[in-house]
């Protein structure tokens, strides 16, 4: 009879003991309750958090505990399982419900590992590896191999040939469609902030999965561009390359998927015009729109994704814009108001260029360039117009034109610097 927090059978579960294995830092500790009743679990003090599953936080740790539980899935979908978390349920059964068997291992408080589906093996030969046939009931778990590949690309892990079949299945059946947008969003965004990301990609290509969750990003693979510029030759390479690039230079997701992002346009361009793109920067504004609804993808992801597609070509040719041209791309950006945008469309310019085969080492001046014309852009201010006594639109007009005199003043100055 469990009458007292010290006499629950508790052991350590997922992804503390996985980590912990592998030597990296544990971030969350989850336990697993075998033999105790839900009413036992209130009357020691735990509070219920899970509104599906019995889970619980412990009344002074905060940690989570759940009641070792069986489930079987109902229908299509997420929602359609039918959950037994009574304390006959035992510690195997629970383990053998789990996607992979690094993930389907458990630790005693003595520190003995229970590990019948063998996850350490897997885990020593570098294995992501399904535990059953009961993977298939959550789709989602497609896309959580695919962001544990990502993960744990650094240290060779790859995925068992029998798991991407499982996943190929899954994809190919259509069952990620019924994901809901929130659940793969949140995969997706947790995804690109692994150290390879490119690999999450790559993964959800391999088994199909990219084709039913994000089709404008699976179809760049086979459009070619022009050679002299991209010895990669393939949109799907180049944008890889991109987000690599990216990835060096930031850890902000949104950053990363405005690399996935930005020559999305493409997919759009008649065969028949192939390797040329003419205005695929503003065709890819619409794709990163339907794309962002489907995905439900917050709107500062979108907002960087729009404006890196719209205006990358801009940039790139920054040395010949003319301080007109430049002032409006600036404000364009909102410069003024966001100047962290303007700062991160920067920084996936760069990685735009860098992102071709033989260019990774290239120098991006463009990005310093547009970065100082827009500090002098933004010295300009409104007072001494005022002063002079100029109302409204006029103030306006005389700002412009200021700006775009400061703005031709440096361009002069840095490009004499550069030649
Ligand atoms: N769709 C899912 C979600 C979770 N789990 C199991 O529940 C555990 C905890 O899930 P979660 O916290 O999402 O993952 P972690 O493995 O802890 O990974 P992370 O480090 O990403 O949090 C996993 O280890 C896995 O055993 C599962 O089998 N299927």
């Amino acid at each position: 009879m469990v009458t007292k927090l010290a006499d629950l059978e508790v052991y350590l579960v997922g992804g503390a003991v996985r980590d912990q294995l592998l030597g990296r830092k544990v971030l969350e500790h989850d336990y697993m309750v075998v033999g105790a009743s839900q009413q036992q679990m209130l009357d020691l003090g735990f509070q219920q958090v899970g509104k599906d599953f019995p889970v619980f936080l412990h009344p002074e740790t905060k940690d989570e505990y759940a009641l070792a539980r069986t489930e079987r899935k109902q229908g299509q979908g997420y929602t359609g399982f039918i959950c037994y978390a009574e304390p006959d349920v035992t510690l195997e059964q629970d383990l053998i419900r789990r996607d992979l068997t690094v993930n389907a291992m458990a630790q005693a408080p003595n520190g003995d590992l229970i590990d019948p589906y063998h996850g350490q093996q897997d885990l020593d030969n570098r294995i992501l590896r399904h535990v059953s046939p009961a993977f298939s009931e959550d789709p989602l778990r497609v896309l959580r191999v695919a962001r544990f590949a990502a993960r744990y690309h650094q240290y060779g892990f790859t995925i068992a040939d029998d798991t991407l079949e499982l996943m190929t299945n899954i994809a190919t059946s259509g069952e990620l469609k019924a994901l809901s947008a929130e659940r793969v969003w949140k995969e997706m965004e947790r995804a690109l902030t692994e150290p390879n990301p490119e690999v999450f990609i790559e993964v959800l290509r391999a088994c199909g999965a990219l084709k039913e969750l994000w089709p404008e990003l699976d179809k760049l693979w086979g459009i070619p561009n022009p050679v002299e510029h991209h010895p990669e030759i393939c949109s799907g390479e180049h944008t890889m390359l991109v987000l690599k690039q990216a990835v060096k230079l930031s850890a902000e997701p949104k950053v990363r998927f405005a690399a996935l992002c930005h020559d999305l346009g493409k997919g759009l361009t008649p065969e028949a015009k192939w390797p040329k793109h003419y205005g695929h920067e503003l065709a890819g504004v619409k794709v990163i729109e339907q794309v962002a609804a489907r995905l439900k993808v917050p709107n500062d992801y979108k907002l960087l994704a729009a404006k890196v597609s719209q205006f990358h070509l801009n940039v790139h040719r920054a040395f010949e814009l003319k301080p007109s041209t430049v002032l409006k791309l600036l404000e364009q950006c909102e410069y003024q108001r966001k100047p962290e945008l303007l700062a991160n469309i920067l920084l996936v310019c760069r990685a735009d260029s860098l992102g071709r085969m033989g260019a990774e080492h290239n120098d991006y001046p463009q990005a310093d360039y547009i970065a100082e014309l827009a500090n002098v852009g933004k010295q300009v201010i409104a007072k001494p117009f005022v002063e002079q006594g100029l109302q409204g639109k006029a103030i306006k007009e005389a700002m412009t034109a200021a700006k775009i005199n400061v703005i031709a003043e440096k361009k002069a100055e840095l490009l004499a610097k550069l030649s």
